[in-house]
């Protein structure tokens, strides 16, 4: 009967996320169990792709095989591998069955086994279950029979994602898990990433500049070298300039290098950013923040595609594709004659507005999970996860910092549950409080419930300058010229007003 079920999903044509998740569904009911996952091994990680029966947040989390001794023992054999009740090897589950969602429910019986598709390993599937015993001798022989079935679902999965890219005119993404694809993966499910993802990927294949525009922490870095993986060009670096960083006395021989004895300080002769990008791409971050003077050598070169080292009349030939990124408003720059029209022009051929945190919510789970499972890691802790509340705490919050920060926040979390008691061998659930959202947004008092200031208005208004002003430097990292843009002013009025009241 089951078989029958499976074997009728294998023929149908579904989407590929559904037939997997169909798949998981399936075994759940068929083995009465708390929760089944589907996990792709990727390197040195697991990453699950399908759940049923845990929190959605597990989506996001990247389980590395030598932290979780089960997953690694079910990789290690080539037959189901069952962890009765009184197995002393931890779970990677902990804390993450969705049944009962406030509550710690150790798992009591589990089982695993090995997937091998085209002779390789795939991965892994598991099976936990509440009570004791679940799992006997049968289910564990039918594991190992209803596993071809699910091998082949993957495999027609795999084919059917390799020819949506042929159509697609992209690369397969079959078989391309690199390290930097794994550190520097993207990570959501929203309708809007998706949507995002695929048209870099058409993108890609092409020669064309992009200009990836979004506030700040949205990922805009990770995008681009995404696209950068997935194009023609991913076997020569992408070279990375952060505009920035980049001090206007010594833009041009960064970008462009220079010859011995260029100036003072030019003991040897060096090659630029852009020759170290030949062949491969060149990605300007916060390309917003270039000095005129730099745009105008900047815009020569991408109209030349020719670049001559600070000091030296040689002409040297570069192929190099552009990636810029900025959180600024270019056009209103132009406007405003901060930035070349022409350069705007040559940069923007392909804009691509990444959007806010706060506008595709359904990520938020599976990047907390993402962040979690890597402090969890980096904390040596048994399991950490958000209370229910703090799930809604960070879903009701505008994270004008976007997923940078609510890495810092759900970092800070954790680090403040240890030095609040928690113990490393606990399942730690971070609750609203720790969280410490920035003034969980305190709104401005309502009028009638403003009291009088004793130390007078003066006092009170620089009080309340200092405290926006810190509120807006923790929000951008300490990072000034953002806070001064957070708040609408120029930096060194912002500057100045922080030396008046001290903060500087
Ligand atoms: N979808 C995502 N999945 C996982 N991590 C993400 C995602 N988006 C952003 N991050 C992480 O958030 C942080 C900020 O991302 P990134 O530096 O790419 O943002 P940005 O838009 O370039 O920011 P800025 O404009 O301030 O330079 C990084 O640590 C990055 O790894």
């Amino acid at each position: 009967m089951l078989d029958a079920v499976l074997f009728a999903d294998l023929v149908t044509e579904l989407p590929s996320a559904v037939r997997l998740q169909r798949l998981v569904n399936t075994l759940r009911s068929h083995f009465g169990c708390g929760a089944v996952a589907l996990l792709q091994l990727q390197q040195a990680q697991l990453k699950p792709v399908a759940v049923q029966g845990l929190l959605r947040e597990t989506l996001g989390r990247r389980f590395q095989v030598a932290q979780h001794p089960r997953l690694a023992a079910i990789l290690a054999s080539r037959q189901p591998v069952r962890f009765p009740p009184g197995s002393e090897l931890p779970d990677p589950y902990d804390g993450l069955l969705a049944e009962q969602p406030g509550a710690v429910v150790p798992v009591h019986d589990c089982m695993g086994v090995s997937l091998y598709v085209e002779g390789r390993c795939w991965g892994v599937l598991t099976l936990d279950a509440l009570s004791p015993a679940n799992f006997d001798a049968l289910a564990v022989l039918q594991l190992q029979q209803l596993s071809l079935l699910v091998e082949a679902a993957i495999r027609i999965t795999e084919l059917e994602q390799a020819n949506r890219a042929l159509r697609q005119g992209g690369l397969p993404t079959v078989g391309t898990s690199t390290t930097a694809a794994q550190q520097y993966e993207i990570i959501g499910q929203s309708p809007a990433l998706q949507q995002i993802l695929q048209e870099l990927d058409v993108v890609a294949g092409s020669e064309l500049p992009v200009l990836l525009l979004g506030e700040t922490g949205v990922g805009k870095e990770l995008f681009a070298r995404q696209l950068h993986r997935r194009s023609g060009r991913a076997e020569r670096p992408m070279i990375y300039v952060n505009c920035a960083a980049l001090p206007e006395s010594l833009a041009e021989s960064e970008l462009f290098g220079h010859s011995k004895g260029a100036f003072s300080g030019a003991l040897s002769e060096r090659a630029g950013r852009f020759e170290a990008a030949d062949g491969g791409t060149l990605f300007l971050d916060e390309v917003g923040e270039l000095a005129l003077s730099v745009q105008a050598k900047l815009l020569r070169v991408l109209q030349n595609g020719e670049i001559q080292r600070l000091g030296s009349d040689k002409l040297r030939r570069v192929n190099v594709r552009l990636v810029a990124a900025t959180n600024r408003d270019l056009q209103q720059q132009v406007k405003q004659g901060e930035f070349r029209a022409d350069l705007y022009h040559r940069l923007s051929v392909y804009p691509i507005p990444i959007p806010p945190l706060r506008e595709r919510s359904e990520d938020l789970p599976l990047l907390a999970g993402h962040f979690l499972e890597q402090n969890r890691s980096r904390l040596g802790l048994r399991s950490l996860r958000l209370a229910p509340a703090a799930e809604l705490a960070l879903l009701g919050y505008h994270w004008p910092g976007n997923i940078r920060e609510l890495e810092h926040v759900i970092s800070r979390a954790a680090i403040k549950a240890l030095s609040q008691g928690a113990q490393r061998s606990d399942i730690v659930i971070l609750q609203p409080e720790l969280l410490d959202l920035p003034g969980s947004q305190p709104q401005a008092p309502a009028l009638e419930h403003i009291e009088l200031p004793v130390q007078g208005l003066k006092q009170a208004v620089n009080q309340f300058q200092q405290q926006l002003i810190r509120q807006a430097l923790q929000q951008h990292q300490q990072c000034w010229s953002k806070a001064a843009r957070a708040l609408q002013l120029d930096a060194s009025n912002l500057h100045k007003l922080a030396q008046r009241l001290g903060l500087k």
